[in-house]
């Protein structure tokens, strides 16, 4: 008896999208994407400029509705038509911009998007649930060991890499599924880029799948479990990380790989 690893089974799935195609008029920007991330693990998603990882991301966000293929999420399979529904189905993202209003607390922020914020920003809220949201935001950012000075302060004055770990923890604090991650660490410096790195790892041993979509090849893909790598709006290329050098990675994201060369 041989003893390699699992095939996938409908539990194990946190997010999966299967032979995934859309067009836009002539652009054919998916034509057979796929992309499973089980419960637990990191996995990377990769592509040159127009591969298709936007528009794959927004599919599996219900902002884009694909013309084939199959989304699954949690143990369902799903055709979800807006962000609010996977949001209900415990998915959460973290979008490039980050999407903090700079203005708002810590705190305000890591409810904006659900409900009881927009109450609490009307000044509707009573004393004791502003008090049980910081208490919650406190322990959030705690529990993935993000320490700030005060969670009352407006977000502007935060540095880059303390946005993003707001962002992040935001995300966790909402998803009971998956996270999905939009370039994290394209506006950060190398230290941050690392405890961002860190934190995806934090987040899958909290059970959560975590899809990160990136250019920084080298320290993604050592800070995942898996790679799937987009081609011209195909899966080219599906590896465990550790099986993948840098140099592998590339040649799939231009239409080379080991299987075509051989
Ligand atoms: N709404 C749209 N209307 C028309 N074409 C689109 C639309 N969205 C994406 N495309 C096209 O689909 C293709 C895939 O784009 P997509 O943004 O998904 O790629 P990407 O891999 O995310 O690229 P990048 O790394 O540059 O962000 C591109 O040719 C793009 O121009």
């Amino acid at each position: 008896m041989t003893d390699g690893p699992a095939p996938p089974t409908h539990t194990d799935i946190a997010i999966a999208g299967s032979h995934i195609a859309k067009r836009f008029g002539h652009v054919q920007a998916l034509t057979d994407a796929s992309v499973t991330v089980r419960a637990g693990e990191v996995v990377a998603l990769f592509g040159d400029n127009g591969a298709g990882k936007s528009t794959f991301l927004k599919t599996l966000l219900g902002i884009v509705q694909p013309d084939q293929g199959e989304l699954v999420i949690g143990d369902e399979t799903v055709k979800p038509s807006s962000v609010r529904d996977t949001q209900h189905r415990g998915v959460e993202t973290v979008h490039q911009d980050l999407a903090l209003a700079p203005d708002l607390s810590i705190i305000d922020n890591m409810f904006l998007g659900h409900e009881v914020v927009h109450r609490g920003i009307r000044g509707r809220l009573g004393t004791l649930a502003r008090r049980r949201m910081g208490e919650r935001a406190d322990a959030a950012l705690r529990e993935l060991g993000i320490m700030l000075p005060s969670l009352t302060i407006p977000v502007r004055d935060l540095s880059g890499g303390q946005r993003q770990a707001v962002a992040v923890a935001r995300a966790v604090m909402w998803a009971h599924t998956a996270v999905l991650m939009d370039e994290p660490t394209a506006a950060l410096g190398a230290r941050q880029s690392e405890i961002v790195c860190e934190l995806m790892r934090t987040i899958a041993g909290r059970g959560l799948g975590v899809l990160v979509v990136s250019h920084d090849l080298p320290r993604v893909l050592k800070a995942a479990d898996r790679v799937t790598i987009l081609w011209r709006g195909r899966t080219a290329l599906e590896a465990d990380a550790a099986s993948l050098t840098v140099p592998d990675a590339v040649a799939a994201m231009v239409g080379y790989h080991k299987e075509e060369a051989a």
